[in-house]
């Protein structure tokens, strides 16, 4: 039976609180199907449920110093509210900044909101985000990944640019937006007390903890927009599903024989590897239908995908076409996609998660929370009704936890430190945190540091040494920053370069399964048996050998565009680094440099093969094993390092590199002395 959807979880309302009631599904203001198409821009605007609320939303808003905004998915929060208040003048003297948790929603909603102001994109509407800024002197609303405005923050932590911050999506609670919270609060503060123009503060979500936000901001009175444009029917199974995969598999394409083609499907899904799996599966099924069904595009979307090939998912599907996108959750917050009708949720996500005690954070699948439900179902419903298929029982959202778990306390805070001790904020336990995160997280995060030298202890005191500075300069984690600070030691800094910048974008290779035996022959010339570093950096070199032939790239099963972000990527890198005046040089074919110089900076996820064959890592003592797309599976090495761990149905080592005992113990003599019984060769 379908539902209708409750609504959000930001049900309890605050006493003080101001309310715009808002007209709930008004049939004369649906839009056309595909409105945008048909209707002009601006009547859009004005159709939106926030519409109605300006004239208030204003006198509010313009008054108070700190604002919480709550109003259902779709009502116009994001594309409204900023250009609402630069219409009416509120914060002219300075930018708006609007964070998103992901890129992706920068991108797009700047697009947007620039196509509505009719305004050419990085004029008045722009966009920062990492590796790319799409903004000029004259741009005043600008979207940007709450990283990016941290990492502002590290040269102007009185964020003096911006007259106005708007946080949204606040529920998401990622490590930077816990962070910008407190560093955002701590300007607010300093400005009032330095005299200077004062920072107002927008926090806008449609499901969030309301009464925690508003005692975070100072009290700050909360304004709910209520009611929705569209409706959303929400259908749930009436079993529980052994198969979520398969269960999609099935309402995908039952949709497909049912429903017009005009109607276009979004699949909630977990990470890369399926979503490219099933979206084979989808297009061999396809293939074989009767024409009755009519074509299927099928489109991937997910964080690795190059920002060109990740925008995709933004076209309409060609005329007579259905148009299938199988995101992970990168598309569950702030994104409108067009054509959406319907809206399938697995109710799975990966995400980290963090072991103090191990010292390990890895990557696991697992239960969606009940916000997080209905971010996804929000994805509907945008421009006419909408459905939303839970591939999960009604008790078992029933059972799902309301809110995801702060990222803060479930990650490894070394990054965050770096970042916060850059900022000048040296009692990380003491930071105005909104969920502290615990101190074993942040002891071991702060050992973590330790050992790779960005911290030192003086005096009873943790202080940001030298090298710990210029780590922080790099959007990177900070093993990474450390591999390439350390890399002219090495005389390998371009290779360094070139490898920190491939794991950067993760997926430079394409992996066809039905194709599996051409992959390997094809991979075969690249294949180091020093790891899978080394491969990828063979690769990269033949790659720009033959200047980036895109003919080339589909004989070897690599993927050009990939290529061309990891160039770009690159070249900003490089920038920092000579802006640091790091030597930057190429040790030519000695492989030997750049795996020393791998293990100088990557030794805290090191590995140790056991007489039994399986793999402990060093720092927590944990077992592991190589994964095994690795091109290491078979020849288990004595030691490796590795780049992250996968948690499935065991815990796997992915992309790793072979690296001598003693190299380990050079890097951190102290460390492996006390944490195992590492001798030397
Ligand atoms: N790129 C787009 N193309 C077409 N319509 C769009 C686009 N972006 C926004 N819209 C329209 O504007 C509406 C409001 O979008 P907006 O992102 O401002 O809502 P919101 O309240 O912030 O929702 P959410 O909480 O889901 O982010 C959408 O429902 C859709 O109708």
């Amino acid at each position: 039976m379908p539902h209708d959807p409750d609504p959000p979880p930001a049900k309890k309302f605050k006493p003080g609180s101001v309310f715009f009631r808002l007209e709930k599904n008004k049939p004369g203001m649906l839009l056309p199907r595909k409105g945008n198409v048909t209707t002009p821009i601006d009547v859009q605007r004005k159709q939106l449920p926030i519409y109605q609320a300006k004239p208030r939303l204003l006198n509010e808003l313009r008054r108070l110093h700190n604002a919480i905004v709550i109003g259902e998915t779709g009502s116009g929060k994001t594309t409204q509210i900023p250009q609402y208040l630069f219409e009416a003048g509120i914060g002219r003297q300075g930018l708006i900044a609007i964070t998103q948790p992901r890129r992706v929603a920068a991108i797009s909603l700047a697009g947007r909101v620039a196509e509505e102001k009719r305004t050419q994109l990085g004029k008045l509407v722009g966009y920062t985000v990492r590796f790319e800024d799409v903004t000029s002197p004259e741009t005043k609303l600008k979207f940007m990944t709450d990283g990016m405005l941290l990492r502002e923050a590290i040269g102007d932590p009185l964020l003096l640019r911006y007259t106005v911050v708007i946080l949204d999506e606040a529920h998401e609670r990622t490590v930077h937006t816990d962070v910008l919270f407190g560093v955002v609060k701590a300007a607010q503060r300093r400005r009032r007390e330095l005299n200077k123009i004062p920072l107002k503060v927008i926090v806008m979500s449609a499901t969030m903890d309301v009464d925690l936000f508003s005692e975070y901001f100072n009290k700050s009175p909360v304004l709910y927009l209520e009611g929705r444009q569209h409706p959303i029917q929400i259908y749930y199974t009436k079993q529980p599903q052994s198969d979520y995969l398969q269960a999609a598999l099935v309402s995908v394409f039952q949709i497909h024989q049912e429903a017009p083609q005009s109607h276009d499907i979004l699949v909630f899904m977990t990470g890369q590897e399926e979503i490219e799996a099933l979206a084979r599966t989808c297009r061999d099924i396809a293939k074989h239908l009767p024409d009755s069904c009519g074509p299927m595009v099928v489109i991937p979307l997910y964080a690795s995908l190059p920002p060109a090939q990740q925008l995709r998912v933004f076209q309409p599907a060609p005329k007579g076409c259905r148009k299938v996108i199988l995101a992970t959750n990168i598309a569950e917050t702030s994104v409108t996609i067009s054509g959406i009708k319907f809206v399938i949720d697995t109710g799975m996500v990966k995400a980290k998660r963090f072991n103090p005690d191990s010292g390990l954070e890895v990557l696991a699948v697992q239960r969606v929370s009940k916000a997080q439900a209905w971010q996804r179902a929000g994805r509907a419903g945008r421009e006419d009704a909408g459905v939303c298929y839970r591939l999960y029982t009604e008790q078992e959202f029933d059972n799902l936890i309301p809110m995801t778990v702060p990222e803060i306390q479930r990650c490894n805070l070394a990054g965050v430190m770096l970042q916060l001790m850059a900022l000048g904020i040296p009692d990380v336990m003491n930071f105005d945190f909104m969920s502290k995160p615990s101190p074993e997280t942040v002891r071991s995060a702060v050992e973590h540091l330790e050992l790779l030298g960005a911290l030192e202890r003086k005096d009873g005191q943790v202080l940001l040494t030298a090298l710990g500075k210029k780590m922080a300069s790099f959007p990177l984690e900070p093993r990474y920053a450390k591999t390439i600070l350390v890399s002219p030691d090495f005389c390998c800094s371009e290779e360094i370069l070139s490898i920190v910048s491939l794991l950067s974008v993760d997926t430079v290779l394409y992996n066809p399964p039905a194709r599996r035996e051409e992959v390997l022959a094809a991979r075969k010339k690249f294949t180091s048996s020093e790891g899978d570093h080394m491969t990828l950096l063979n690769i990269y070199r033949a790659f720009k050998k033959v200047g980036g032939n895109k003919e080339w790239c589909r004989e070897n099963f690599v993927n050009s565009r990939n290529m061309g972000l990891v160039k770009e990527v690159q070249a900003q890198l490089r920038e920092i680094c000579l802006k640091l005046n790091l030597k930057l040089e190429s040790c030519g074919v000695d492989t030997g440099n750049i795996r020393h110089c791998l293990a100088h900076g990557m030794f805290i996820s090191a590995a140790e093969l056991q007489p039994d064959g399986s793999y402990l890592a060093l720092d927590s003592h944990q077992a592991v094993a190589i994964h095994p797309s690795s091109v290491l599976f078979q020849a288990k090495p004595a030691y490796v390092v590795f780049n992250e761990l996968l948690h499935t149905s065991r815990c796997y080592m992915r992309d790793l590199c072979l690296v001598d005992a003693d190299w380990l113990l050079d890097a951190a003599p102290e460390y492996f002395g006390r944490k195992l019984h590492i001798t030397r060769s």
